[in-house]
């Protein structure tokens, strides 16, 4: 059985047609990224996922159950962000609290608030937070009661490099637990980081469901480059894959071949040169994922 099951999904506005006909399966255990332009239908999908909004026609499962007529044993097993709006007066604690009687869960809320980076605010109210404190408590709340399918709606927004690591880092553990996790975005390099499959949406239809790397391949658009060092360090490699955007590096010799957005190569060549070594060659071999997405949405 999958995670989620969008079948012939359609959903009108009056004359605006937001959904024309979504057909999209998210498989048990995965990292999915829905991507797709400003108003493919993202968050009009999600919403019907998560029962806020009603389908024209067709039909969203979740572990098998339609996400109209058993809403609260969908509502069970999934954590959503952003599912509340905060309330100024409540506390980061008390919100946390909120959910996790709603859910039954005996979660402590002190421990989520730690983990996305709020252990020292639990007591603070919203009123007082920034959009990315905001998020965080969201995403706090998303956590409670270990659901098995995390659906986060535009994760990073408002989040600074600092932040979007750590929603990647907690997006890896929640995954690394057992939960499916679905998001949308339309930051690619955040989504190529952690995804290991994607689904781009444009003008309410799913126009490619693949990994990137099937998709990169089909497309014949790649984004790596390699640099060619004098001395490659552990360390340095190190440096490397820690860059923010960086999907892949891989070692021949004293050459590493990285997979990242353009406007993180300088980060990487400086990441490389970090325990001393000289660089003697960059070779670019490009096509950004930026091309690839614009390739099956149009440029849109
Ligand atoms: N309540 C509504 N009433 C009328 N039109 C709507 C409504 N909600 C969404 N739409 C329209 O439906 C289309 C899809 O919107 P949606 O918000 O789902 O896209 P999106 O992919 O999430 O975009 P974004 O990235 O900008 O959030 C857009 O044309 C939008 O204007």
């Amino acid at each position: 059985m999958s995670a989620l099951e969008l079948r012939s999904l359609q959903k009108r506005y009056g004359d605006v047609v937001a959904l024309r006909d979504v057909d999209l399966t998210v498989r048990r255990g995965e990292v999915f990224g829905f991507l797709g332009p400003n108003g493919a239908g993202k968050s009009t999908t999600i919403d019907i996922v998560l029962d806020y909004v009603r389908p024209t026609d067709g039909s969203a499962r979740v572990f098998g159950h339609d996400a109209q007529e058993e809403g609260e044993r969908v509502r069970e097993r999934v954590g959503a962000l952003p599912d509340m709006r905060l309330f100024g007066h409540l506390t980061a604690r008390q919100h946390v609290q909120f959910v996790a009687d709603a859910k039954g869960s005996d979660d402590d809320p002190v421990a989520l608030l730690e983990r996305v980076g709020l252990g020292r605010v639990v007591d603070f109210t919203a009123d007082g937070f920034s959009t990315g404190m905001g998020q965080r408590l969201k995403l706090a709340m998303a956590l409670v009661g270990d659901p098995d399918l995390l659906v986060l709606d535009e994760p990073s927004a408002g989040l600074d490099p600092n932040g979007a690591r750590e929603m990647r880092r907690i997006v890896r553990e929640e995954n690394a637990r057992g939960a499916t996790v679905f998001f949308s975005s339309h930051i690619l390099e955040q989504v190529e980081a952690v995804c290991d499959r994607v689904g781009i949406l444009s003008d309410g239809e799913v126009v490619a469901e693949d990994s990137i790397d099937d998709l990169r391949e089909a497309t014949g658009a790649r984004s790596s480059f390699v640099v060619t060092v004098d001395d490659l360090s552990e360390v340095a490699l190190a440096a490397v894959r820690d860059v923010a955007g960086v999907a892949e590096a891989t070692v021949d010799g004293t050459s590493v071949t990285v997979t990242c957005p353009d406007d993180r190569k300088a980060a990487v060549v400086d990441a490389v040169r970090t325990d001393g070594a000289t660089v003697l060659d960059i070779d670019s071999e490009d096509a950004s994922l930026e091309r690839l997405f614009a390739t099956y949405t149009g440029g849109r």
